[in-house]
């Protein structure tokens, strides 16, 4: 169709055209819609007791006559595919799982749910049994990205996935339990659901960092949702970048809620008043403003309760009206009676016009940006004096940073709270405005020239032209234009490691979403950042009350069980619950735990290789504490043979929600001494193999771990 619209004839009238233009857009999107599911496209079949069949795949799809040929996964009629069991069969004879490599069916795993119905042979516990797909799928080797789980999800995930649009959903589990796939499946399914409703509003996904967001990009296109907009804390903030670094200390302090003082308290001390009376020049003529003016007209533009740069106007307002009677006064002109209007305008604007009179109006009450007021507040001691009243000196000195360095991850929650203080600064917008006209000319000017370099003048004109780019611009998507407005509502946020944000980073997400309706996963267990969340009541109460709602998923698909339990040996022997946690997979190879005899760097660089030889095309990690990161990076890059597969060389923090088939953990004591959290650190580091998990060490283990 789309090749049909390409060729077609070219109709002469602009709306043709445009018609024209909007069906090749619509084909288009259609296709590279189709291209994105391809991939086992169709992984079920569900066999029902009434005779009737029907098969289960990534999108719906209808044949040339109407008839349904394939079923969403996310309609309701899919539902018994993940939830039926033999106990409970909701109408359904069989279940087929198809496993496929591109078009090619390459295995077929049966389940039989309604025994008695399908046979009068006696039963065969060893012939019914789905644990087929699932387990070629909890084998298979890892790539560097997240693959769906779309045809094995299993029935407590498929309910979480499914749950109501509204309210916040916690979803509580240990390492590799699925809750990244679930929030990622989830996001699809309300997009599905309730397209109407999230379609416009968006949907917002946060992840802890980028190569995290690398790792699961691929999933929500692979289940034909593109529309998601994909973030980390650090890029909540339009146009302002961020780098990661940040002590310990100064991350709890930035994330901690009493910075919502600090920056409320630098707003109300960039509203200043004068010392001392301050002469002003007009027109020739000296007028007095003093501080109990000034005071005033402060008093009066808090109490209009509007943002900072917005009741700016109500300041300059109450204090020319206070500087009038003055200017009057001193003048000797009477203000009441007929006429007097006039003649007060004539003295306001010769007010405005005073050089004085607009001077001090900005020192006393300047329009500010985010940045500027954070840049000001960090860089400058007094003002940061002024603004943290109650603060230890030692704390203050923390926030300290030399205008001019880049922000950090931190910041971005400081600069959103700056920003809801501050409201839009006017200046700012018609500075903008005057960019858009601006660009019009030269857009103009532009179309101009094409017009004539295509001999079409007459024909159409430059200003249409422009419209029509304008047009083109216009149609950017819901997910555009919601990542670039720092305003932008959502419909629905998910959030992946929802343990790691600071009270001030919930403050910002809260502000994205007004409707909360929420999804939350994540594990305390594994909390890294000193600024983290230990518990869900504490965060959440103060935005919902007691109106969210908490799941719990305990099976651990990723790591093999004799792996797993020195990972929980680890956590128990520090005094850190993990909750109930199964490994799906029993696994035969238990770790081997060993003590660096020579030289710890080379043993890293000659282990790392070998299990990449065993690993046979699978994926290799080396896990570090970050005082070792560099030099073993640099050890392995050196010794890694040209076109090898990469073997990625991670902190625990950088590790966090990844996974590969083989781990090396190196010098676990370092990791757990580098932080404040470091048990937890070391937990995610031996949690992330599919497969084997190697630790060496120089120095003693720590509790838990033995040499074997
Ligand atoms: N139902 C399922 N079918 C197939 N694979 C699954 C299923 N559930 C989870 N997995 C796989 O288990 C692994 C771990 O899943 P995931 O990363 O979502 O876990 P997690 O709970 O987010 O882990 P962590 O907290 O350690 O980051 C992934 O490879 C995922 O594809």
């Amino acid at each position: 169709m789309l090749e049909e619209t390409r060729r077609g004839p070219t109709a002469g009238t602009p709306a043709a055209r445009a018609e024209r233009d909007a069906f090749a857009t619509l084909h288009a999107d259609q296709l590279a819609r189709l291209r994105a599911v391809s991939d086992r496209l169709a992984f079920g079949r569900l066999d029902l007791l009434d005779g009737s069949h029907h098969h289960i795949g990534r999108i719906g799809l209808a044949n040339a006559t109407g008839a349904r040929i394939l079923i969403d996964w996310r309609a309701p009629a899919a539902e018994p595919f993940y939830q039926a069991t033999p106990a409970d069969p909701q109408g359904v004879l069989s279940r087929r799982h198809l496993t496929t490599s591109g078009r090619r069916v390459t295995a077929i795993s049966d389940e039989i749910l309604d025994y008695q119905a399908f046979t009068d042979e006696p039963r065969d516990e060893t012939t019914v049994s789905d644990e087929g797909a699932l387990m070629l799928a909890l084998n298979a080797h890892r790539t560097g990205q997240m693959r769906d789980i779309v045809s094995t999800i299993q029935a407590e995930q498929d309910r979480i996935v499914r749950d109501q649009l509204a309210g916040i959903l916690v979803v509580q589990g240990g390492p590799g339990t699925g809750k990244t796939a679930v929030a990622l499946h989830r996001a699809a399914y309300l997009l599905y659901a309730h397209r109407q409703r999230l379609e416009r509003s968006g949907v917002l996904l946060v992840g802890p960092n980028r190569r995290f967001l690398h790792y699961i990009e691929q999933v929500l296109p692979s289940l034909g949702e593109t529309g998601v907009v994909m973030a980390t804390p650090g890029e909540l903030f339009p146009g302002v970048s961020t780098v990661v670094g940040e002590s310990a200390e100064v991350e709890r302090l930035k994330g901690s809620g009493r910075m919502i003082r600090v920056v409320s308290g630098a707003v109300r001390a960039r509203q200043r008043l004068p010392r001392k009376s301050i002469p002003l020049k007009i027109d020739g003529t000296t007028v007095l403003l003093t501080e109990n003016d000034a005071f005033a007209a402060r008093q009066r533009a808090r109490n209009s309760r509007k943002p900072h740069n917005e009741a700016r106007t109500v300041f300059v307002v109450e204090l020319l009206e206070l500087l009038v009677q003055r200017y009057a006064k001193a003048l000797d002109i009477e203000l009441t009676g007929t006429g007097s209007a006039d003649t007060r305008a004539e003295l306001v604007t010769s007010l405005r016009d005073s050089r004085d009179v607009r001077r001090e109006i900005n020192l006393l009450w300047m329009p500010l940006t985010p940045q500027q007021l954070l840049t000001e507040l960090y860089s400058d001691p007094g003002f940061r004096r002024a603004a943290t009243g109650g603060m230890s000196e030692r704390d203050r000195q923390l926030l300290h940073r030399e205008a001019g360095e880049p922000w950090s991850v931190a910041d971005v929650a400081l600069l959103d709270e700056a920003a809801e203080l501050l409201g839009e600064d006017d200046a700012v917008a018609r500075a903008a405005a005057a960019r858009r006209a601006a660009e019009r000319v030269g857009e103009l000017e532009f179309a101009e020239q094409s017009l004539e370099t295509f001999g079409a003048v007459g024909a159409v004109t430059a200003d249409d032209l422009v419209d029509r780019y304008a047009g083109q611009r216009e149609r950017r998507t819901v997910a555009e234009h919601a990542a670039g407005d720092r305003s932008w509502a959502y419909g629905h946020i998910v959030v992946d490691e929802a343990q790691e944000l600071s009270a001030m980073q919930w403050r910002m997400l809260m502000r994205r979403c007004p409707t909360r309706s929420m999804t939350l996963v994540g594990d305390p267990a594994q909390t890294s950042s000193s600024a983290g969340a230990t518990n869900w009541g504490q965060v959440l109460d103060r935005y919902v009350r007691d109106r969210w709602r908490l799941s719990q998923l305990s099976v651990n698909y990723r790591t093999p069980r004799v792996v797993m339990d020195d990972a929980i040996a680890v956590m128990t022997a520090a005094g850190i619950g993990v909750g109930t946690l199964t490994s799906a997979r029993e696994g035969h190879q238990p770790p081997v735990v060993r003590r660096v005899e020579l030289d710890l760097i080379e043993d890293v660089v000659m282990t790392a290789l070998a299990e990449q030889r065993q690993a046979a095309g699978g994926s290799v990690a080396v896990i570090v504490p970050a005082g070792l990161q560099a030099a073993i990076e640099g050890a392995l890059s050196a010794a890694v043979d040209e076109g090898s597969p990469e073997i990625v060389v991670l902190t625990a923090g950088q590790a966090k929600g990844l996974e590969f088939d083989s781990v090396l953990v190196v010098e676990p004591a370092a990791i757990v001494a580098e932080r404040r959290r470091g048990v937890n650190d070391l937990y995610v580091a031996m949690s992330r193999p599919t497969q084997r998990l190697t630790v060496l060490h120089e120095r003693a283990l720590p509790a838990g771990l033995v040499d074997r």
